[in-house]
């Protein structure tokens, strides 16, 4: 079998080039350019590589873009205010607080803060209702990221059984979601989930995101299955930093129709995919000021 590696790098330049094409035809129907708010507290170092990327993709696509740095330890109150802030200026269309926050702080409480309306991420409980009952219009990106490279490389989803590794807010349940309004048959196997192995086996499409290195091997992959890996894990091997995903690709890949690689699949898609959001969230702000 020869087997499709999806180029999420390449896709991710494509869909920020389309981004781009769309801020420069609104622009010349005076429509302001989509502002995105990047909130970083700390300084875990991804995380302080993911912002500068978001910060480089927007100005890219021909946004404007603030960054905002808090200390590690900065209040409850003192994130609230600069998110608050946000939430008020009409330049910023789209605002995300990037996670994880430091362990004092309460996520859940940052994400209800942030209007539903600029949350970019589509973490915001209104968002994640609109989802659920199919009316989204700000879809997490990560799993938006990994549905856009399903239907380029499949086509029409409907009636594949889609098997989702793992049950997090951030992907594995809005996955669910999506690839349920794609009319997939859907099943989330997670830690609690009995012989997940043998479920995953009959699916069509495999998307792991459950944050173990190379969990899943090729006896976990129905041959011809398309394998979405969302994991990306830092491991040290004969002395050597790398990444891999949640899906041991070199054992898997043999067998697979499609597969995407870790680095240069979904996390790139993930970046490509807020710029997307950001884009939308202008349109809405400059539809609802008319
Ligand atoms: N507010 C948010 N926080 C977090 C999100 C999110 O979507 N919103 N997702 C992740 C981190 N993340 C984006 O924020 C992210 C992670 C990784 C990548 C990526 O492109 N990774 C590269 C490899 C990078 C490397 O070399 O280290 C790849 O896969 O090719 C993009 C976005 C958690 N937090
Ligand atoms: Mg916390």
């Amino acid at each position: 079998m020869t087997t499709h590696i999806i180029d999420g790098k390449r896709l991710a330049d494509d869909l920020i080039a389309e981004v781009g094409n769309e801020v420069r035809r609104l622009a010349e129907l005076g429509v302001p350019a989509p502002g995105l708010a990047v909130v970083l507290v700390g300084e875990d170092p991804a995380s302080a590589i993911y912002v500068r990327n978001k910060i480089k993709r927007a100005q890219e696509a021909g946004m404007t873009s603030i960054e905002k740095r808090l200390p590690a330890d900065c209040t409850q109150d003192s994130l609230e205010a600069v998110v608050e802030e946000l939430n008020q200026r009409a330049d910023v269309h789209g605002i995300l607080v990037q996670l994880p926050l430091p362990k004092h702080l309460s996520e859940e409480r940052i994400i209800r803060l942030i209007a539903p309306s600029k949350d970019v991420d589509g973490f915001h409980p209104e968002n994640v209702g609109l989802l659920a009952t199919g009316q989204a219009t700000l879809i997490p990106c990560t799993p938006l990221g990994c549905l856009e490279m399903l239907q380029r490389e499949i086509g029409d989803l409907s009636g594949k059984h889609a098997v989702i590794v793992g049950r997090s807010n951030i992907v594995g349940k809005p996955m669910a979601n999506l690839l349920l309004q794609a009319n997939c048959t859907i099943t989330v196997v997670h830690s609690r989930s009995v012989n997940g192995k043998a479920i995953a086996r009959q699916a069509d499409i495999l998307v792991a995101a459950v944050g173990v290195p190379e969990l899943v091997d090729e006896t976990w992959v129905k041959p011809g299955a398309v394998v979405i890996d969302v994991g990306i894990n830092a491991i040290e091997k004969a002395g050597k930093r790398r990444l891999v995903g949640d899906v041991n690709y070199a054992k898997v890949a043999p067998y697979a129709k499609a597969i995407t690689p870790v680095p240069g699949g979904v996390g790139p898609m993930t970046i490509a995919c807020l710029m997307k959001n950001t884009l939308v969230a202008a349109q809405h702000a400059s539809q609802s000021a008319r």
